[in-house]
């Protein structure tokens, strides 16, 4: 049973996001943690800490300890856990008791890294500590029936990584993991930029132009242009120069060009009955790279398939892992089975 209390976290490289039964998200804030260089003390976590990016004093440093999708820095991850954890506890006021937690990992991680997670969660409070990988969670968010012998396929672009999942009877049937995705497209801008204008532009300014105006073809709904400031590298002062959406479809070409690929080669391994339930019900797209504008048509162009933006998709992996607590017994059966195994 999926207890009034227990809650879904969401561990994600750029945002993290807990979800409650009952509540909905309790929690909605970066994977970003300030920390002194010195003594490696915590000065800030989540928004605080994000708002530092490329604004720290020397004996500051605002990290993403999870940045290429996988756990970069453990004791800081774990910091973090346990700060969103304990936060939660506080805003929700919703945790008489000892709460299960599921976290969603990226499905790169190791099983001593999945393990360390687990370890950090219980010791931030809760009573078992699970973990779901991303795609599973990002399908049962996007309401695919997952346990059904259909096959259902998401593709779940976030900041740090692109999952691409063809599931059925509540398993993964193949799957690719790239490392390619918010992140990476934010860094293609600021090359483009650095390349054609040679203005030096931070990542949040990046984000910003890929938000605003980006999109993976041209066409006229977008806005036309943006300005934008950075450093001339020749004169080194701060300069301002208007981009239009036009060279930001360029920038973000080869990165598009990589997500296409992932889901083609993904599809090239499906069993065929998979195929054509995929066929029928369409690719479904999850995580905050999913609004990239005009990603769906074309992703549907390159694979002659449906393809269709879930609702709400930066939600889809947090809604996904908290439901998913609806079918604890099957994790702590598996968890059980591991145990066991590694006994042996
Ligand atoms: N409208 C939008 N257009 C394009 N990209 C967007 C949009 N909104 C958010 N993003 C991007 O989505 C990414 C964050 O997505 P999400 O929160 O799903 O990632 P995450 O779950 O933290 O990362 P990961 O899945 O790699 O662990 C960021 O790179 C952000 O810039």
């Amino acid at each position: 049973m999926f207890g009034s209390r227990d809650i879904g976290i969401d561990l994600g490289t750029a945002n993290t996001l807990v979800y409650a039964k009952g509540k909905g998200i309790i929690l909605r804030e970066p994977s970003v943690v300030a920390l002194r260089t010195d003594t490696k003390a915590i000065q800030a976590v989540g928004n605080d800490a994000k708002n530092m990016i490329g604004r720290t004093p020397g004996n500051i440093v605002a990290v993403r300890p999870m940045k290429d999708g996988v756990i970069a820095d453990f004791d800081t991850t774990a910091t973090m856990i346990k700060h969103f954890i304990k936060q939660s506890m506080k805003n929700g006021s919703i945790f008489s008791r000892k709460p299960s937690v599921m976290v969603c990992v990226p499905s790169g991680i190791t099983a001593v890294e999945q393990r360390a997670v687990e370890d950090a969660t219980k010791q931030a409070g809760a009573k078992e500590a699970f973990t779901i990988e991303e795609p599973f969670a990002a399908a049962i968010g996007a309401n695919l029936p997952v346990w059904e012998p259909t096959g259902s396929m998401v593709v779940d672009i976030g900041g740090g990584t692109t999952e691409v999942a063809i599931i059925s009877l509540g398993g993964i049937v193949t799957k690719q993991s790239i490392r390619v995705a918010g992140d990476e497209m934010d860094d293609a801008i600021i090359q483009y930029v650095k390349k054609t204008y040679n203005l030096m532009i931070g990542e949040r300014t990046a984000e910003m132009l890929k938000l605003e105006i980006g999109s993976a073809s041209t066409d006229e709904e977008q806005p036309e242009e943006m300005d934008i400031r950075g450093r001339d590298l020749l004169t080194g002062l701060p300069k301002t120069i208007t981009v239009t959406a036009k060279e930001i479809v360029e920038a973000l070409k080869d990165t598009v060009d990589t997500i296409i690929e992932a889901v083609k080669n993904t599809l090239e391994q499906s069993p065929p009955e998979l195929a054509a339930d995929i066929m029928d019900r369409g690719i479904v797209l999850t995580g905050g790279g999913a609004l990239l504008h005009n990603l769906d048509k074309v992703l549907s162009e390159e694979t002659n398939m449906p393809v269709i933006v879930a609702e709400d998709p930066l939600d889809c992996v947090a809604i996904g892992t908290g439901r998913s607590l609806e079918n604890i017994h099957l994790f702590r059966a598996k968890a059980g089975n591991a145990h066991r195994s590694s006994q042996k």
